[in-house]
């Protein structure tokens, strides 16, 4: 597949995590314009740029993830996601650990603003901590999965869309969601094809295992910003999990 024919595949959402709408733009600039991809604008870029940047990318047709990770009061958030809804962005996070009440609110400040499109969904446990930083640092006794099937709970009964976890909980999350009468999608980051560093990731998988898991799309940040043809590797990406679909 070349450059010129491959299509955009809405699976993989690059995590623009840059420090400027300058940096933004010239990186998006490499990307032929019938390729848009999907894009994560996460903490760094929305704080450096702002709303209305935001805004012009979802104009400018790119399916936009806002991951800006609330975690307030039910009333905070609620007002929150009142102000997200009117940008038109396609995907938005809370933490599932601001619990049911919180994540409800935000569901229902979606509906009331007719954000029928933007699809919320529940982090659990960030994919940089392991079993270790959860239990010794953090203070939250078990393992990991049963920490996340617990979240998946939560956001299933909060009524939100999906979840984001590692692709290593992708069955037992999209099980509990099942058990608990939803269908959740779930997003995974920490997504490292074979021979790229970790970082400060712990619970990491190739795009072809996650896919293999059941990810419905994989978050990828440095490892495609950091590449010297990040468009080529993008592709690369692409093909990759394609193969692994077919089997
Ligand atoms: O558990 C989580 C939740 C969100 N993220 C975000 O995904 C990207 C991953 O970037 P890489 O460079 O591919 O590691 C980043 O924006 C995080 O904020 C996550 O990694 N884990």
């Amino acid at each position: 597949m070349t450059s010129s024919t491959a299509q955009t595949d809405p699976t993989i959402i690059i995590a623009l995590d840059l420090p400027t709408q300058d940096a933004a733009e010239s990186f998006l600039a490499g990307f032929p314009w019938e390729k848009r991809p999907f894009l994560k604008v996460g903490m760094q870029l929305f704080y450096a740029t702002g709303p209305t940047w935001v805004a012009s990318l979802k104009e400018r047709g790119y399916p936009v993830f806002l991951d800006l990770k609330l975690h307030d009061i039910p009333h905070t958030v609620y007002h929150a996601v009142k102000s997200v809804a009117n940008l038109g962005v396609d995907m938005l996070t809370l933490h599932a650990g601001g619990g049911v009440s919180m994540m409800a609110a935000a569901r229902e400040a979606a509906e009331v603003a007719g954000a029928d499109t933007m699809r919320l969904v529940g982090v659990t446990q960030l994919t940089s901590n392991d079993q270790r930083t959860m239990n010794e640092e953090i203070g939250i006794p078990g393992t990991v999965e049963d920490c996340v099937r617990r979240y998946a709970g939560l956001v299933a009964q909060a009524g939100l869309h999906g979840i984001v976890c590692s692709g290593w909980e992708v069955p037992m999350v999209k099980q509990a969601m099942r058990e608990a009468g939803t269908e959740g999608i779930a997003v995974v980051p920490g997504i490292r094809p074979q021979g790229v560093a970790s970082d400060d990731q712990k619970r990491v998988m190739t795009p072809e295992q996650a896919i293999q898991n059941g990810a419905d799309y994989l978050v990828m940040g440095r490892a495609i910003l950091r590449a010297d043809d990040p468009v080529r590797v993008y592709e690369q990406i692409q093909q990759d999990i394609t193969k692994v679909r077919r089997i």
